[in-house]
């Protein structure tokens, strides 16, 4: 099985949570887009939902294959959303913003009542950091906001290169207008730390530690789907 095989079967296992007249949260990513195909079919056969999407790439998605969206203001409270992660732990703790949504996501993820996650097995780690940290940054500051960024993450013991996240044409622009330092602190091991000092420097806007926001994570391997549990 290869890698996109893994996430359909998470994506599929994912879709048997969602019931008709749910309020959806519609995540990011190349595991959460499978989730949206396999949705619309579920739809064309006359499933009844509303989806809030946590970017514009999954709204045009969406929007494409015929998944009836709303906005979040409209539907400010839902009942469950479904995204993938960049790293997933034993307790839940997620590493997201890979695709550079993060913030949507965390807003729509906290907006549902349940939260699963979708991944393949390559997701799954015994301690997040491997992958870099995505932290959202107001562009106002970027330096003093990076310097910050370091200090914090020295009293916690981590360091690591900080990188202002790229694309094809110069720094990386949010959906919300911000920038993204992906920074490469190697194992996390205080993440609900880490997420508090983060969230006291100003000029982040928010990053991509995810702790006590999934219910459940659906990691797909070439055996099947297994399903893991928040233990809270
Ligand atoms: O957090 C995300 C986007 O901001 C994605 O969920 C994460 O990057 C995983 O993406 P993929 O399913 O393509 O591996």
């Amino acid at each position: 099985m290869d890698a996109r095989e893994m996430k359909i079967k998470a994506a599929e296992a994912a879709l048997a949570h969602v019931e008709g007249g749910m309020r959806l949260g519609i995540g990011t990513g190349s595991t959460a887009e499978e989730f949206v195909r396999l949705l619309a079919e579920k739809v064309a056969g006359g499933l009844k939902v509303e989806g809030v999407p946590t970017s514009e790439r999954t709204a045009r998605l969406c929007v494409e294959l015929g998944v009836p969206l709303k906005s979040l203001d409209e539907l400010p409270a839902l009942d469950l959303t479904i995204d993938g992660a960049d790293e997933v732990d034993a307790g839940l703790r997620l590493i997201k913003g890979g695709g550079g949504a993060l913030l949507r996501e965390k807003i729509v993820a906290a907006a549902s009542e349940r939260m699963i996650v979708i991944a393949d097995e390559s997701k799954l780690v015994d301690t997040l950091g491997a992958f870099a940290l995505p932290i959202e940054v107001n562009p106002f500051g970027l330096v003093s906001t990076r310097i910050a960024i370091e200090k914090v993450a020295a009293r916690l013991g981590l360091s690591g290169e900080l990188n202002l996240r790229q694309s094809g044409d110069g720094d990386f622009t949010t959906d919300g207008g911000h920038h993204i330092i992906d920074a490469s602190f190697g194992r996390i091991p205080d993440a609900e730390a880490l997420s508090s000092e983060l969230n006291s420097i100003p000029g982040v806007v928010e990053h991509g530690l995810f702790i006590n926001m999934a219910a459940l994570a659906i990691i797909a391997g070439p055996a099947g789907a297994r399903t893991l549990q928040a233990n809270r």
